[in-house]
């Protein structure tokens, strides 16, 4: 007997989910990782929701690309939102990036566009598959990002970003004890980059490397542990004041100090008192919004890793490229100004803070750092000195730390940031 539903494609429900990724990316602007979970609900395998993830972020990072390719192959240029032109996307990622066999990945998203331009699809995939189409080795930017960088910082850091965009980031780990450093770089098979800092090459499950379970160590990108590292050892209380997940706080807790952990997020603390417990380090996590809560008096150190648009990290996160525009900076540089502000206010004489954002815009650093001192006489910067950043690494004239890409490219590179030292005179 014929059976009354079709059986489902072997496969389809992660080619679904990661059309609902690419929509919500792109269209309504959602960060890919707060995407992850409505998009695949109903699909129980992790492996299927890791396929879709792979799949939208793959697709991320390859998409100027794909669209030459779709755009080169179609009589009439399909529009930018079509169905049809991020089906496609979907199935030339996967032939041309992710290894997938031709035939399975246009099976597999044949059914998407059911009632919809199917032959349409069909012919463009398979006319650029016999044509031997292929990505290029290094992901061109999408042109508002590449104009906007290219304005900040040059035609050289824009030709970094693509030979970075195509790999996957390195696994950085920060260790709890520093002077345990050559014999993690040993036992994890790694290079050291920094004192307290280990790059591992195989970017295995994290939990099954050495030293996860003891809680010798915790994931950490060798510049987002930079920031932590400015404000040095103490045993007096700091603040930090945007914690969640907790890296930096672990650091200033390994360093001795007495660290506030504060974050408005109740959810992203419950990951902090997760990583603390693991690596077995004190802190006092406080759920507050740092507008509204105050400290009880001056202190001698505040770290503030603000809320920021995160273009640096697009290696792990591309979506940034497509979310974030001249509107988002604006706020986010808003926001942060009035956080560092308010913060500035609660350092003892002689305290310092150390501000981060892990952003490629000036305005979310070096201008908001520049604006803060313009209004505040009682406010300078602590200039970083050199023998503080790992090799490879200088500060700026103006005392402060901005990572790029193309720096350490031959290690693996790192994130982009912004780091200042503020003290209170
Ligand atoms: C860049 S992340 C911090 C990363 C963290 N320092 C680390 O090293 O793991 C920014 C954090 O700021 C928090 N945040 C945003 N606005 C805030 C506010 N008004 N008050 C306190 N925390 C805030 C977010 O919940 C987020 O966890």
């Amino acid at each position: 007997m014929k059976p009354r539903y079709p059986a489902p494609t072997p496969g389809l429900a992660a080619r679904r989910a990661a059309l609902k990724l690419l929509d919500a990316v792109l269209r309504r602007g959602q960060p890919l990782e707060t995407a992850l979970h409505a998009a695949t609900q109903g699909i129980d395998k992790p492996e299927d929701r890791a396929l879709a993830h792979a799949i939208a972020a793959e697709a991320l990072r390859r998409l100027p690309d794909l669209d030459a390719l779709i755009d080169g192959a179609t009589a009439k240029i399909l529009p930018e939102d079509a169905k049809a032109r991020s089906v496609l996307r979907i199935a030339l990622v996967q032939a041309l990036a992710l290894g997938t066999p031709p035939h399975a990945a246009i099976s597999t998203v044949l059914p998407l566009v059911d009632g919809g331009p199917k032959r349409l699809v069909h012919g463009v995939f398979g006319s650029l598959m016999r044509g031997g189409a292929t990505l290029p080795e290094h992901p061109a930017l999408p042109p508002h990002v590449r104009d906007r960088w290219s304005a900040h910082w040059g035609d050289a850091m824009v030709a970094a970003v693509s030979p970075a965009l195509a790999a996957p980031p390195p696994l950085d780990l920060t260790l709890k004890d520093p002077a345990e450093t050559a014999r993690w770089t040993d036992e994890l098979a790694g290079t050291s980059l920094a004192p307290g800092h280990v790059r591992v090459a195989d970017n295995g499950p994290v939990k099954g490397l050495p030293g996860f379970d003891a809680g010798a160590w915790w994931v950490q990108d060798l510049a987002a542990s930079l920031p932590a590292r400015l404000l040095g050892s103490g045993d007096d209380v700091a603040l930090d004041l945007c914690a969640a997940p907790g890296g930096k706080a672990l650091q200033l807790a390994a360093s001795g100090w007495r660290v506030k952990a504060l974050d408005r997020s109740a959810r992203r603390l419950e990951r902090v008192a997760e990583n603390a417990a693991r690596i077995g380090l004190p802190l006092d996590i406080v759920t507050a919004d740092a507008l509204e809560w105050a400290p009880d008096g001056p202190v001698r150190a505040i770290l503030l890793d603000a809320p920021c648009t995160a273009t640096g990290i697009f290696r792990r996160h591309p979506d940034v490229l497509y979310r974030i525009g001249e509107k988002e900076i604006a706020e986010m540089a808003a926001l942060q100004g009035r956080m560092l502000a308010r913060a500035v206010d609660w350092l003892a004489p002689g305290g310092r803070l150390v501000y981060a954002t892990c952003s490629l815009e000036p305005e979310e650093g070096e201008n908001g750092i520049e604006a803060l001192l313009a209004a505040r006489a009682d406010i300078a910067i602590d200039p970083v000195s050199p023998d503080e950043l790992p090799a490879g690494i200088s500060p700026h004239a103006r005392g402060w730390v901005r990572t790029l890409p193309g720096m350490l490219a031959e290690q693996g590179g790192l994130d982009g940031f912004f780091m200042a030292r503020l003290i209170r005179r």
